[in-house]
């Protein structure tokens, strides 16, 4: 195990290379024990221009030198990558999902039970080291294995160890919700410049206090509720805000967009039974 590389990745897309730049950022693992094997190469030649990670030229390679390889392809790519590399994976080798689209026991079907499979479900954020990451793990994969995953996303942030049965609610809670507080920034931005404001400082604005609101609730203890009132003066702005978007069914909107993600989650998980 010790002259494998100790991550391997599949794809190197979106979320595997925030991943890898939430890795680097922190140090967490000398880059020279990053592997690299994707279909596209340009992001891999730009995570490499500074660093030691290793791009690695076929997937069954990367499988044959990994210790624990993150399978980062969109879940369509999912049982052809598997059914690919499952001749090359070795009886200690541990298989990481990040997709939500397959459960533990499909997963293993896939690579005919060769190894230890977990799965994940990260989050974009996790490139500055500010991420949220649900792990499910079966009993079966060794302790010090999954202490391994574990240590790896929290070194990008957050990570909460969870039963399968909630890794379905994960994607609308913060997986995909990235896209939706970008969108949220980016409205809140075009009215701070309708109203006035250059662009880029409306977006310094709207997204540090989208920051320091989100410490308040996770550092305070406070109910949200009890914080939105603490900056509700009677009679005042805020308020007069607040009264707008209830009206406009805020609260509603968000709650329909949420199980829109777990609905389609659900039927996507249906579909590969
Ligand atoms: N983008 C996000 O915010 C999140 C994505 N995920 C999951 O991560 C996975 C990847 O998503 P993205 O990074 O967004 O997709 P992406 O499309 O940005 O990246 C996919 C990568 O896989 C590579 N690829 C495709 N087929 C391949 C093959 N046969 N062999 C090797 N490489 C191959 C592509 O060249 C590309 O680099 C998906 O399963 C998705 O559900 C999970 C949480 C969040
Ligand atoms: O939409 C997607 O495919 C992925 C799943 C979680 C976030 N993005």
């Amino acid at each position: 195990m010790a002259d494998r590389f100790q991550y391997g990745f599949i794809g190197c897309g979106n979320m595997v290379s925030a991943i890898i730049q939430g890795m680097i950022s922190s140090q967490f693992c000398p880059s020279s024990q990053i592997g690299v094997s994707s279909r596209t190469q340009s992001r891999i030649q730009a995570l490499s221009k500074d660093t030691d990670i290793v791009a690695v030229q076929s997937n069954q390679e990367l499988a044959q030198k990994s210790s624990i390889i993150i399978v980062g392809v969109k879940p369509a790519q999912y049982p052809t990558v598997l059914h690919e590399i499952t001749s090359s994976l070795h009886s200690d080798t541990l298989i990481v999902s990040i997709t939500p689209s397959f459960t533990l026991a499909q997963l293993q079907h896939m690579i005919d039970h060769k190894c230890h499979v977990l799965r994940a479900m990260p989050n974009t954020p996790l490139a500055v080291g500010c991420g949220m990451t649900a792990i499910c793990a079966p009993d079966d994969v060794p302790a010090e294995i999954r202490q391994k995953v574990v240590d790896l996303f929290s070194s990008c942030g957050r990570v909460e160890v969870i039963p399968e049965t909630l890794m379905d609610v994960v994607p609308a809670a913060s997986g995909s919700s990235p896209a939706f507080f970008f969108i949220i920034a980016e409205a809140m931005a075009d009215a701070v410049v309708m109203q006035g404001m250059p662009r880029q400082q409306a977006y310094s604005f709207v997204a540090q206090t989208m920051l320091g609101s989100a410490k308040m609730i996770l550092e305070s203890g406070k109910h949200p509720g009890q914080l939105k009132d603490e900056v509700c003066s009677p009679g005042g702005s805020t308020i007069a805000g607040i009264a707008k978007l209830e009206e406009m069914g805020l609260r509603g909107t968000i709650i329909s967009g949420m199980n829109a993600t777990w609905e389609k989650i659900k039927e996507m998980g249906k579909k590969t039974e």
